[in-house]
């Protein structure tokens, strides 16, 4: 289920400004490579091509390659639809649809997908909440809107309906930076345990977040505001935090800047 994201020579742009330049980096399936760096450096521009999420923006584009399995994602004639249900993805703020129940949060996609049997729709409400680690939480009041729930409970709600669609890669971009302190561990248990069943990128702030999470960590780096980002190094999490090879990446993670 869970799928490789070979990156080839990326160089992202918004219009004429290259935002990311050069990024070649290999994601291995059933683990969490955390993207870090310095605000403006790209992360987020970087994610979003890794589902053709950035080219919904006008005069947004891509060079080079990102390869799923043996699928070139950019290939002419591929459905970008297609492409970001199997490469799902979990924002900075919870955005439930506001009006609509639990239940039909999570279904949304697999309704969008034409699914209409009931007994599937349940039975995927059901196993995509227990995965988001929600279910207990909100069995009983399925028929409830979802922003009657707590920012967490939100951000779970999120996940499940990223997972309710079966995709093979979730995306998340900050996914904690609006929860206190113990939502944020729930999600980082479960993004711990997701990772049996999906390949996982996250990219924080939090360093000690990605310490905790990770088992990959690329660093991006930006020389200047207004050059484009690039990937300094990637590494083991533990290489990357204990013993890295370039300076900038020991003076951004040890707080010298950033
Ligand atoms: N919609 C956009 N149009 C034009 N430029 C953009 C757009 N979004 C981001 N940028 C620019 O692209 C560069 C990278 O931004 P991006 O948000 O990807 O960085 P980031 O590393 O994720 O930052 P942060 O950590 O602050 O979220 C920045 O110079 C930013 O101003």
């Amino acid at each position: 289920m869970a799928k490789r994201i070979d990156v080839k020579d990326l160089n992202v742009y918004y219009g004429d400004f290259k935002a990311v330049e050069g990024v070649t980096m290999t994601i291995e399936p059933r683990s969490v490579t955390a993207f870090i760096g310095p605000s403006g450096c790209g992360k987020s521009t970087f994610l979003r091509t890794l589902n053709r999420m950035h080219e919904v923006i006008p005069g947004a584009h891509v060079e080079g390659s990102v390869m799923l399995d043996d699928q070139d994602l950019y290939a002419s004639g591929v459905d970008p639809v297609g492409v970001r249900r199997t490469v799902g993805m979990v924002f900075q703020r919870p955005n439930p649809f506001p009006t609509m129940s639990i239940g039909d949060n999570v279904t949304a996609g697999l309704r969008l997908n034409g699914v209409k049997d009931k007994k599937k729709l349940a039975e995927a409400t059901e196993e995509s909440l227990r995965g988001a680690g929600l279910w207990d939480e909100v069995k009983d009041r399925l028929k409830k809107p979802g922003a009657g729930l707590s920012g967490g409970q939100q951000q779970r709600l999120c996940i499940a309906r990223a997972i309710a669609v079966n995709p093979q890669v979730l995306l998340m971009d900050e996914p904690c930076s609006a929860l206190d302190p113990i939502s944020t561990l729930t999600i980082e248990d479960l993004v711990t345990k997701l990772k049996d069943d999906y390949t996982i990128v996250i990219v924080t702030h939090n360093m000690q977040q990605a310490s905790r999470v990770s088992d990959k960590t690329a660093f991006f780096n930006l020389a200047a505001t207004g050059k484009p980002g690039k990937l300094i190094e990637m590494d083991d999490t533990q290489t990357i935090f204990n013993n890295p090879t370039e300076k900038a990446t020991e003076d951004y993670i040890s707080g010298r800047f950033g």
